[in-house]
């Protein structure tokens, strides 16, 4: 293996650990989500082991609503860990100093939101960021990092790349099983079909997976934003805005190439809807055939039951599944259905599975599937479309022993 993780770690150490605990705000009020409870497995192996935990993470960013401080989210990490994280109002002042001294084996503090430090958000190389003041402050504090923002790998922050160069660095847990399987589509080999439900309205990262992935993946199934694109390239008369929405136009005009290129040189690999689901006058569930369809004159916000029966059996007989964006506006149960029935052809089968993107993640726990069912559930956003499209993550890249991960 070339790198380490927390098994190579001896016992009883001073540990500084990077966690993505980046979350939702509503009016001030930091949302729980499934991070938490992620980054909660890893702590509880750092606290068992007797380690001194001292914890750095980010919230927002300067300027926005969400860039608050870390009090509770301290609470949140607390409940999830059933143990003491205390919240620390400063990063790398003597406040926080006196805090990582006063560290008994197995007591965890959590530094302040390190992008109220200016050292921080630079994008800028690890040996520069290895030189900045946060890092050559608290690295000599420690015996060693844990990287485990996996969601946060593709900036390049001094938390995230800076520590690394001058720590003896370790990957979390997070950070291991998020690349393990996030990068397999790229790295492994499968014996039988490999399928990707490309749906959801980031049609312009989609397309882009897609385009990369287009010689590893076997069967795109279409929806969504992504499936009314594709359409609308074939001649269907779907895929353009009504009213005020704007999911489409920009959209269209962005990718219509890549779209054409992949309709020309990948036919084979691409499966449409057959049909569609819209609201009625009764504003209840009415579905039509794309044959049918004449102009757009509905917002279609689900596969048709015909399409979700279909692709839940292409995902059902394929060796691998990866899914990045959802086939309806789930929110919604009316539609619901095609992204439910395909993420449960995919649970109650055994291909290997990998679900992806924080909207689309939510249909597991909305419609009472268990994670657990999946080979892997992604914390990550823009992580996850990095390795999917075969870029290297910085804050992956440095935690390799050998660059070869
Ligand atoms: N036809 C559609 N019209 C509007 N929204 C849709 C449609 N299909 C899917 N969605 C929405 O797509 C979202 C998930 O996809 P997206 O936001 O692209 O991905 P991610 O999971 O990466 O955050 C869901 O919240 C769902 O409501
Ligand atoms: O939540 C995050 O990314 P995501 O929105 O892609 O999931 C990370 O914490 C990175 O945050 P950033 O996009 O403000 O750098």
């Amino acid at each position: 293996m070339s790198y380490r993780t927390l098994d190579d770690l001896d016992d009883g150490q001073r540990v500084l650990a990077r966690f993505d605990l980046n979350s939702p705000v509503s009016v001030g009020v930091v949302e729980d989500n499934r991070r938490f409870a992620r980054h909660a497995r890893t702590v509880r192996e750092l606290v068992d082991a007797g380690h001194r935990v001292a914890l750095l993470a980010h919230q927002g960013r300067p300027g926005r609503d969400t860039f608050v401080t870390l009090e509770q989210h301290a609470d949140i990490l607390a409940e999830y860990l059933d143990h003491p994280v205390e919240y620390v109002p400063d990063t790398y002042g003597q406040t926080a100093l006196d805090a990582i001294e006063h560290l008994d084996a197995s007591d965890v503090i959590l530094l302040e939101n390190v992008r109220m430090t200016d050292d921080e958000l630079p994008e800028r190389d690890p040996e520069e960021h290895s030189r900045s003041d946060l890092v050559q402050t608290l690295a000599p504090e420690f015996d060693a990092y844990v990287g485990d923002a996996y969601s946060a790998a593709h900036r390049r922050h001094a938390s995230i790349v800076g520590f690394p160069l001058v720590m003896d660095a370790y990957a979390g847990r997070v950070m291991a099983a998020e690349y393990e399987a996030n990068s397999a589509i790229a790295t492994r080999e499968f014996d039988g079909e490999v399928t990707m439900v490309a749906g959801g309205t980031k049609a312009t990262d989609v397309i882009e997976v897609m385009t990369t992935l287009r010689d590893k993946v076997d069967n795109f199934l279409l929806g969504g934003v992504v499936g009314e694109l594709f359409l609308r390239a074939v001649g269907y008369d779907v895929g353009r805005d009504i009213d005020e929405n704007d999911l489409y136009e920009s959209q269209w005009l962005a990718n219509r190439e890549k779209i054409a290129d992949l309709i020309e040189n990948h036919p084979s690999d691409l499966v449409y809807p057959t049909d569609l689901a819209y609201a009625d006058g009764a504003d209840e569930r009415a579905e039509v055939t794309v044959a049918e369809v004449k102009n757009k004159d509905h917002d279609y916000l689900d596969v048709g039951s015909d399409t979700a029966e279909q692709y839940a059996d292409i995902a059902a007989n394929s060796e691998a599944v990866f899914v990045k964006g959802a086939l309806g506006m789930f929110e919604d149960e009316r539609f619901s259905d095609g992204t439910t029935r395909v993420l449960d052809a995919i649970a109650q089968g055994d291909c290997f599975s990998v679900v992806g993107g924080g909207d689309t993640s939510r249909a597991i726990e909305m419609y009472g599937m268990d994670e657990a069912d999946f080979s892997h559930v992604s914390i990550a956003g823009g992580a996850y479309i990095n390795a999917l499209t075969g870029q290297p993550l910085p804050g992956v890249e440095v935690l390799k022993d050998d660059g070869e991960w």
